[in-house]
């Protein structure tokens, strides 16, 4: 399977859950190529894709490019996997843009940690349909199932297009 995946998981917003991106970025990656592993490195500001710009810098052309990158890279994607515990500015930015996009979407949240006690915005939750799941979890590997379960949909949707 080579499904173009999505990331999306806060990096100016704070960086708590940094090491928890990087297990489930590995575990998408099952699934295809994740566009945007970045998130899960111990400082994304400095990826890759950014190496044209000074070391820590962080001014209105790096945010241009962070921006053009990740708008052509989510509308190209098959689907976004989004971990929405840590509010971010950005990760609500990418889920709406994702939305508009008709873009098949998971979002996770976990219910107990101690920033999620007031719950998911009503504008993340109040989007769920077929194709916008919400997916409470407390330990990494409860999303197997749910990974597993996002992908074979996709695998049945895109075969079903094919077909005609
Ligand atoms: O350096 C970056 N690289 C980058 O890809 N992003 C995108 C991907 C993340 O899912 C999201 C994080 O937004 P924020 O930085 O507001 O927490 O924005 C955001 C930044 C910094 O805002």
């Amino acid at each position: 399977m080579t499904h173009r995946i999505y990331f999306c998981g806060s990096i100016r917003a704070g960086r708590q859950d940094a090491e928890l991106y990087q297990i489930l970025i590995k575990k998408l990656q099952k699934y295809g190529k994740v566009l945007t592993e970045h998130i899960g490195l111990n400082e994304p500001w400095n990826a890759p894709h950014l190496s044209g710009f000074t070391l820590g810098q962080e001014d209105l052309a790096k945010d241009k490019c962070i921006f053009k990158t990740d708008t052509d890279w989510l509308a190209s994607a098959d689907v976004v996997v989004a971990e929405c515990t840590q509010p971010s500015l950005g990760v609500g930015f990418e889920l709406g843009f994702a939305w508009k996009l008709n873009k098949p979407t998971l979002c996770l949240y976990r219910p107990l940690n101690g920033t999620g006690t007031a719950g998911l915005s009503a504008m993340i939750t109040g989007a769920a349909s077929d194709s916008w799941t919400i997916t409470h979890y407390n330990e990494p590997d409860e999303l197997d199932q749910a990974f597993e379960q996002l992908f074979q949909k996709l695998e049945l949707t895109k075969n079903s297009n094919s077909q005609c």
